[in-house]
């Protein structure tokens, strides 16, 4: 053991080699866990939004428009600061807009750029200036320091920051200028991202909303059931395959697929077209829309079908395959009777709205024809063949996992599955037992599994799971008790389409169940903790709240999905928690990137103020801020060890 310190504090000494060294690193963090925390913002449920998702990250929420108000307050009009957030959110559009009509373009860049630089000084001072030397855009971070950093030492400010300005005016750099500040402010203002899940599905985006990620300063994420189906379809899942392109058919969005990710859809579409040609396909019908007939619709409708029963017979094999799933119930396909066209589910017969299944052999529904056997050949190959598919799985297993703690709040999409009496639910997974956060860990690991596992057998269990977690009731993602997608396309009794929740989402106001939940993740649920969760619609319009039990769980399903706004009646929700507590934020449904350039419409936002601290929350209070003060109590023992002659300065 003295043997390991001794090295440690030898290591220890490389990177601080003299008394001062050490010194001066304990001073600087010391500084740093003084410093106001970094607002974290929080998205769940993005669904493909990508143009939306990509305005609330430039408004930070809010976030900017704040810092606006916090520099200008009353001396600026309102008029003049929706302008200036507009600059801020868009620059190069804003500016190209505000070109044709302006007629003075040097002033205009000198006012807004004194502009820009006051609200840059005031995102960058709860940063120390290292952190923030590190945010500045390379072409300008000189300038820009020189700009946002008070300089006691020069006596005739204003002329030295007039001089700045000039020049980089006359020089025809304005513009760029403008543009890199103001990406700036939108850094600074959120220092961490958290995206509670639901990136995929739904929306047309998706890609490009994983682009931005990749991109992005810092961020994790909780994987949602519709990423998770993504992930086991990159893996070359069938059964996550079909359902990923299935939905994409359904939302008219398969150009996700084939543009977004380059997979050729065409051995699919030409199949579904000869197969289906007379065949209206009505129970296929496109969500949300009521596009014209034209013949790219009618062969998206056919694909639609082709895939959705492509994906009931695999799913069959793969329940057949998993016994342990217990999934039998959701083997539909051999209790239809294709003479008669029924269904028999739970001992009733239901008629079924579609009973033309030309790729179905009675005897034998799971099997799928040679033809369907080779399209979903060559898409295995083709979605586990695509490098951007994958680089942006390997995102997602890299920044994300199934759930996050982070400053004392606890981070999942779905649930935590319960029983009626709200005790952690027992699960089996490949034959153990586990519930609770050991639920969450082992499924996490076969997800990983399924894509790095060398053994086979683990790498197959793996890849299933990532299916098993789309959709099994003891799933912590889907949390229903079926899902139930061929009721909803081939019955017209909505009693069987109902997906009965997971007890959890009645038991979120009993404060002992959600404290055992807090604990059960090693949180304490006396400190202010919080959980939040995405995953299920809050009907806002109906009176529901995204706040539960008194604040201790936030169910801030982003609602960005615009197939869902009629359900919940506004956009959705997202939190902020910075320095000073933490805001719910309800924002009104998002119109266009374009509407919101030239009208300088934001997206409306009302915030609720869920909890505020008595004391600012500074660094030290952070979850980053306990690992600093590690660091500072390894190099006083350093700086100990060298006065006390155990270690020597390495000069
Ligand atoms: O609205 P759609 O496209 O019919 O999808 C409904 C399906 O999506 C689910 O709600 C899952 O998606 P969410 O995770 O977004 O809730 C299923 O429970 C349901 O069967
Ligand atoms: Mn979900």
């Amino acid at each position: 053991m003295k043997n390991m310190e001794n090295r440690y504090l030898d290591r220890l000494s490389d990177l601080y080699p003299t008394i001062a060294a050490a010194s001066t690193e304990i001073i600087n963090l010391q500084a740093i866990l003084n410093l106001p925390k970094g607002t974290e913002h929080f998205l769940t449920d993005v669904h493909g939004e990508d143009e939306a998702f990509s305005h609330v990250l430039r408004n930070g929420s809010g976030a900017v428009r704040s810092k606006i108000e916090d520099v200008f307050g009353n001396t600026m009009s309102v008029k003049d600061k929706k302008a200036l957030a507009t600059l801020i959110y868009y620059p190069k559009a804003k500016m190209e807009q505000v070109k044709r009509t302006e007629s003075n373009m040097d002033d205009w860049y000198r006012v807004n750029l004194y502009r820009l630089i006051e609200v840059s000084k005031r995102a960058a001072s709860k940063y120390t200036r290292s952190k923030v030397r590190k945010s500045l855009p390379k072409d300008f971070s000189y300038v820009i320091e020189e700009l946002i950093t008070e300089k006691a030492e020069v006596s005739d400010k204003e002329s030295y920051y007039n001089e700045i300005i000039s020049t980089i005016i006359r020089i025809g750099r304005a513009e760029e200028f403008i543009a890199a500040i103001s990406e700036l402010i939108q850094r600074l203002v959120v220092d961490h991202l958290h995206i509670v899940g639901d990136i995929y599905d739904r929306g047309p985006g998706p890609h490009l909303i994983m682009d931005k990620l990749l991109k992005y300063h810092s961020v994790d994420i909780q994987w949602g059931n519709h990423d998770v189906v993504w992930m086991g379809a990159a893996a070359g899942q069938l059964g996550c395959i079909a359902n990923v392109i299935r939905i994409c058919a359904r939302y008219g969005n398969l150009d996700i697929i084939e543009d977004g990710y380059g997979i050729n859809l065409l051995p699919l579409a030409t199949f579904a077209m000869r197969m289906y040609k007379d065949d209206p396909c009505t129970c296929f019908k496109l969500k949300g829309t009521d596009r014209p007939e034209s013949d790219e619709m009618q062969m998206n409708l056919r694909i639609h079908k082709a895939i959705s029963i492509i994906q009931f017979k695999v799913e069959g094999q793969i329940i057949e395959r998993q016994k342990g799933f217990h999934l039998e119930n959701r083997a539909l396909l051999h209790k239809i009777d294709y003479q008669k066209g029924t269904i028999n589910l739970e001992g009733k017969e239901y008629k079924l709205l579609d009973t033309n299944f030309p790729t179905i052999d009675p005897k034998n529904p799971y099997k799928l024809t040679s033809e369907e056997d080779e399209i979903m050949d060559r898409l295995v190959h083709a979605f586990v063949g695509c490098e951007k598919l994958q680089e942006h799985m390997r995102f997602l297993l890299a920044k994300g996992g199934l759930y996050k703690v982070y400053n004392n709040n606890l981070l999942y999409h779905g649930c935590v599955p319960l029983d009626a009496k709200g005790n952690l639910k027992e699960v089996e997974i490949f034959g153990k037992k586990y519930r609770g956060k050991a639920l969450y860990d082992v499924l996490e690991s076969y997800v990983r599994k399924g894509f790095f596992a060398l053994d086979p057998k683990e790498r197959e269990d793996g890849k299933d799971t990532m299916w098993y977690i789309w959709l099994h009731p003891d799933s912590p993602l889907f949390g229903k008790n079926k899902m139930a997608t061929f009721e909803r396309y081939f019955l017209a009794e909505k009693e069987t389409h109902v997906e009965k929740k997971n007890p959890y989402y009645a038991l979120l106001e009993n404060e002992t169940v959600v404290d055992n939940i807090m604990i059960e993740f090693g949180l304490d649920p006396k400190e202010d903790t919080h959980i939040v969760n995405g995953h299920v619609p809050v009907k806002r319009k109906d009176g529901e709240s995204p706040i539960k039990c008194n604040g201790k769980v936030m169910v801030i399903d982003g609602g960005f999905s615009r197939a869902y706004q009629k359900e919940t009646g506004i956009a959705g929700y997202t939190l902020v928690y910075n320095s000073y507590g933490l805001l719910l934020v309800a924002h009104e449904p998002f119109e266009s990137t374009e509407a919101a350039i030239k009208k300088e419409n934001d997206i409306h936002s009302e915030t609720v103020v869920v909890t505020r601290v008595n004391e600012r929350r500074l660094v030290g209070d952070t979850d980053a801020g306990r690992k600093l003060k590690e660091q500072i109590k390894d190099l006083e023992w350093l700086l100990a060890s060298y006065r006390n002659g155990q270690i020597i300065e390495k000069l």
